[in-house]
């Protein structure tokens, strides 16, 4: 097709230097000012970050000819430094952050199988055996936090997470009192702290050496998640792999995949593991904001109790397969996610290509305003709301809107949606059977992140005494 129009994008005057970065200074999140730019330019418009040209699409039909139709034209990532430092220097050994390539496409299918197993899989049977088993110890760790004051329960949610994720991609898991995993599992959340911030310096980068003592901290967090996982979790494998049997696990996939490939390197499995492993911290975190809800409209609480009591009656804790009758609970997890309106990472053009006729060069970065998509009046009754009953059809059956992709869409959509779905699931469901929780101090949610600080608010934990044997 040939480009509609030889006219530029509308959008604002770049100011030299800045470009239109002072633009979004005002707001909390960017894709609020993107929404407020799109009411006057449009639903795409063009914006230059520093130097370096950008385009906004902020409704669901150019999201997804960006996406879909023409998702082989935007697989690129943006080239900030700090991605960089998170990844050994190269942002390309990160399965989010890298731009599109021969090896993405490898790292994602041999990902597949594990990170996103269906429902009638083996890894499914896995992953509800392994998130099961380590409801058991998160109990008992949540049991040593002092009850009935405000008390921090990040952590505890975190080392579940994480446990549950080491147990079933790599068969190891850890005592939440082992100092260096729970020091790994800080590092984690910071990096995914991090990861959802922007930053000046990532589109002014002669603001560096500003920057240097942040750069350095990064590339530290990263340098000792890495040692760890080496020391802890790889070399063990390394030295009981029996490359003859089938892989035991996404670790053992992982190392024959090396043993196979030529196309791949020992640095590309490393990080691919370390990559899912931290996938663990977003599902935290989803679950922290899930918590700030429910304690701020206790009938959400009430209702998820209702649910998983009449699932476990009292006997036992809840499953994976508990899910399909208890659709509030699931509920709330996609009102949670719709709410918290995590940014689609930005892609970026890797070719001259156009959006709805409009020519865009190679290197222009796209911005894909899920914020408005889930936000606005035009898609939903009352946005404002925290209404888990909007995703239930009138039978009681959990319905979502086509245009609500809180893991996006097309070739890059997240790997690990099946994963988040089903243990944020498990834990905010056994946290509900048993405890009835308030708020401990202040919360404060920033928006369009899924992420919370990771020194966070305080809950209080009072057990409703009606724990299953
Ligand atoms: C609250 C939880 C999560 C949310 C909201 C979320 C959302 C997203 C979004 C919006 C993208 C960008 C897709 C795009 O650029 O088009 C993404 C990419 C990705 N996610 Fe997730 N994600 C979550 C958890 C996870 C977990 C637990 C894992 C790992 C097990 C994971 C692995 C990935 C990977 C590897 C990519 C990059 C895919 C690619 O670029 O090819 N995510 N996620």
């Amino acid at each position: 097709r040939k480009p509609k129009s030889a006219k530029p994008i509308p959008g604002p005057d770049p100011w030299p230097i800045i470009g239109s970065l002072h633009l979004l200074g005002k707001y909390e999140t960017p894709f609020e000012a993107f929404t407020v730019l799109s009411k006057i330019y449009g639903d795409i418009f063009s914006i230059t970050m520093g130097s370096t040209p950008c385009v906004v699409v902020n409704n669901f039909n150019l999201i997804k000819e960006v996406l879909i139709a023409k998702g082989g034209d935007f697989g690129g990532r943006p080239d900030f430094m700090r991605f960089h430092k998170l990844f050994g220097g190269d942002r390309n050994n990160s399965l989010a952050l890298c731009d599109w390539s021969v090896l993405q496409k490898t790292r994602r299918s041999i990902a597949r199988t594990y990170c996103s197993p269906r429902f009638t899989s083996l890894q499914y049977d896995a992953v509800n055996l392994v998130g099961t088993n380590e409801l058991t110890v998160f109990m008992t760790e949540l049991q040593k936090l002092p009850l009935n004051e405000p008390t921090d329960i990040k952590p505890v949610i975190l080392a579940a997470c994480a446990n549950m994720f080491m147990q079933y991609m790599c068969s190891t898991s850890f005592p939440y009192d082992d100092t260096d995993f729970m020091k790994v599992v800080r590092y984690f959340d910071e990096i995914f702290w991090e990861i959802n911030q922007g930053y000046a310096v990532d589109f002014l980068p002669w603001l560096l050496p500003m920057y240097n003592k942040h750069m350095n901290k990064l590339s530290h967090w990263a340098g000792e998640i890495r040692e760890f996982i080496l020391a802890r979790i790889v070399q063990d494998h390394v030295n009981t792999l029996d490359y003859q049997s089938p892989p035991r696990d996404f670790t053992d996939a992982l190392l024959i995949h090396l043993q196979e490939d030529p196309n791949m390197e020992w640095n590309h499995i490393i990080f691919e593991l370390e990559d899912f492993i931290g996938g663990h911290s977003a599902i935290g975190n989803l679950v922290m904001m899930a918590l700030a809800s429910v304690v701020r409209y206790p009938e959400v609480a009430k209702r998820i109790q209702e649910e998983v009591d009449d699932v476990t009656r009292g006997q036992r804790y809840v499953n994976l397969f508990d899910k399909a009758a208890m659709p509030y609970t699931e509920a709330v997890l996609w009102e949670t996610l719709r709410k918290a309106s995590s940014p689609i990472v930005p892609h970026v053009a890797s070719t001259d290509t156009e959006i709805e006729g409009f020519p865009i060069k190679k290197g222009t970065m796209v911005f894909l305003n899920n914020y408005e998509l889930n936000l606005s009046a035009e898609h939903w009754d009352e946005p404002d709301k925290f209404k888990p009953e909007r995703f239930l059809s009138p039978a009681g059956n959990v319905v979502k809107p086509a245009h609500f992709i809180p893991f996006s869409t097309g070739k890059r959509t997240c790997i690990g949606q099946r994963l988040v779905q089903c243990f944020s699931f498990i834990l905010l469901s056994t946290l509900l059977q048993n405890y009835n929780i308030s708020p401990g101090s202040e919360i404060h949610i920033k928006p369009g992140c899924v992420a919370v600080t990771p020194d966070c608010f305080k809950l209080i934990l009072k057990p409703r005494n009606t724990e299953p044997n």
